[in-house]
Parts: C-alpha cells; sequence; structure tokens
C-alpha cells in the first residue's frame, strides 16, 4: 500500500461527507487534490456543489474537474472545508502549510461549519512540533518579522524566490520549544507584519488519517 494511495482514501473518505447544495472549501496540497479529483466524479455524478479554493492552483484543479469555483471574498461562510496538513495530533491541532497556502487556508477553515483534514499516516504524531511552522511576511516588514520571529526561539529560513498567492513572503520556522503551541500562536499573531501562520489548533472538527490502505477516522476529544 503506497502513501499515495493512503492519500487518496483519506481524501476520499472526506468527500464522502459532502452533501447536495454545499458550499466547499477546497485545500491545497497533493492530499486535496485527491479530494478535488474525488469531489469532481461525484458532480460529474449529479452532485451539486459550489467551491471555494485555497489557492490558485486548487482553484484551477477544481474548475478542470468541472466543479463550479465562487470567489471566497464573496462568501461568509462554508459548509464543509476539507484539506491536507503537514502533522496532525490527537488533540486534532496540525501543523499546514509546507505548501505556503496557509493564511488562506486558515480563513476558509474558520468560515467552515466543519474542517476536516484527510492525511496520510505519516503525518500522524503524538504532540506536534517536528514540522516547522510557516509563517506567512509582509515583505515590507521582512527583516523586523524574522527578528521578532528568532527572538520567539525559532531557526527561521525565508523560502527563497517564493511568493503566497497573496504575493508574500514565507518564513519557515522550527522553534526550540514547542510544549505551548497555544502560546506560541498567540505570540506569533501578535507580531505586526506576521500575516498568518500555520497552526491550527482550534479550527480541526475531524481527521481522516489512512495508513496502509485503512482509514482512521479521529474526532476532537470532547471538553467535560
Ligand atoms: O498546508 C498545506 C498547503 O499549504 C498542505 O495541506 C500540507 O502541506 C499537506 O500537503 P500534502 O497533502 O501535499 O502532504
Amino acid at each position: 500500500m503506497s502513501v499515495k494511495n493512503d492519500k487518496r482514501l483519506a481524501a476520499e473518505a472526506a468527500v464522502a461527507e459532502v452533501q447536495d447544495g454545499m458550499v466547499v472549501g477546497l485545500g491545497t496540497g497533493s492530499t486535496a487534490a485527491f479530494a478535488v479529483a474525488a469531489l469532481g466524479l461525484r458532480v460529474a455524478g449529479g452532485l451539486r456543489v459550489q467551491a471555494v479554493a485555497t489557492s490558485e492552483a486548487t482553484a484551477e484543479a477544481a474548475r478542470a474537474a468541472g466543479i463550479a469555483v465562487l470567489d471566497f471574498a464573496d462568501c461568509a461562510a462554508v459548509d464543509l472545508a476539507i484539506d491536507g496538513a503537514d502533522e496532525i495530533d490527537a488533540r486534532l491541532w496540525a501543523i499546514k502549510g509546507a505548501g505556503g497556502a496557509m493564511l488562506r487556508e486558515k480563513a476558509v477553515a474558520a468560515a467552515a461549519r466543519r474542517f476536516v483534514v484527510t492525511a496520510d499516516g505519516s503525518k500522524r504524531v503524538d504532540a506536534i512540533g517536528g514540522a516547522k511552522v510557516p509563517v506567512e511576511v509582509l515583505p515590507f516588514a521582512r527583516s523586523f518579522v524574522v527578528a521578532q520571529l528568532e527572538a520567539l526561539g525559532a531557526a527561521v529560513t525565508v523560502r527563497s524566490g517564493y511568493r503566497t498567492d497573496n504575493d508574500n513572503l514565507v518564513a519557515d520556522c522550527r522553534f526550540r520549544d514547542m510544549s505551548d503551541p497555544r502560546g506560541l500562536a498567540a505570540s506569533i499573531a501578535a507580531i505586526p507584519g506576521a500575516l498568518g501562520h500555520g497552526l491550527f489548533l482550534d479550527e480541526v472538527d475531524v481527521a481522516y488519517v489512512a495508513s496502509g490502505g485503512k482509514v482512521l477516522k479521529l474526532e476532537r476529544p470532547v471538553r467535560l
């Protein structure tokens, strides 16, 4: 069983949640691409949905798959959003943004009544923190933001020659201490010029994680 097959199975499990008439958020990356393909097949079979895309690449793929794509600027709410992740743990805390789309991805996830992560088993971890946390940076404030991220304990690499779909930079941050993701998320969000980051701590409602051809459904632990 290949990783590619696991990504496809996880994506198909998420797409099975889509119902007629929904506005669906479509994520970015190789797993999200399988979700676009699976949704395209359901649309070809008669399902009526509209989508919003978290990147230009996904919008293009969705249109090519026959899915109607709305401008997210005109959508205040999304019924269900499906996206990949770089890491996901049992709390359903995730790190996203290796593909650089985390700012749009978080806006769509926050607008979604239900946010579903799809991943192959290599993304499942005990506690997030192994992956770099990408931060979208206003080019005007690059040096200042990098210095602030370093002051938070990060080894920072600005992606060379890369701009997001919003024409911003991405700073990949390897944090020495990831024991307090909530505190870290708040500290990054407070930096003027840091426009978004890849820590998704409150957004994920459910995750479909596939390993060796088997899909596991992870749900948010109930808080008593
Ligand atoms: O956050 C993302 C893009 O910004 C992706 O969802 C994440 O990087 C996972 O990608 P893949 O499914 O290709 O492993």
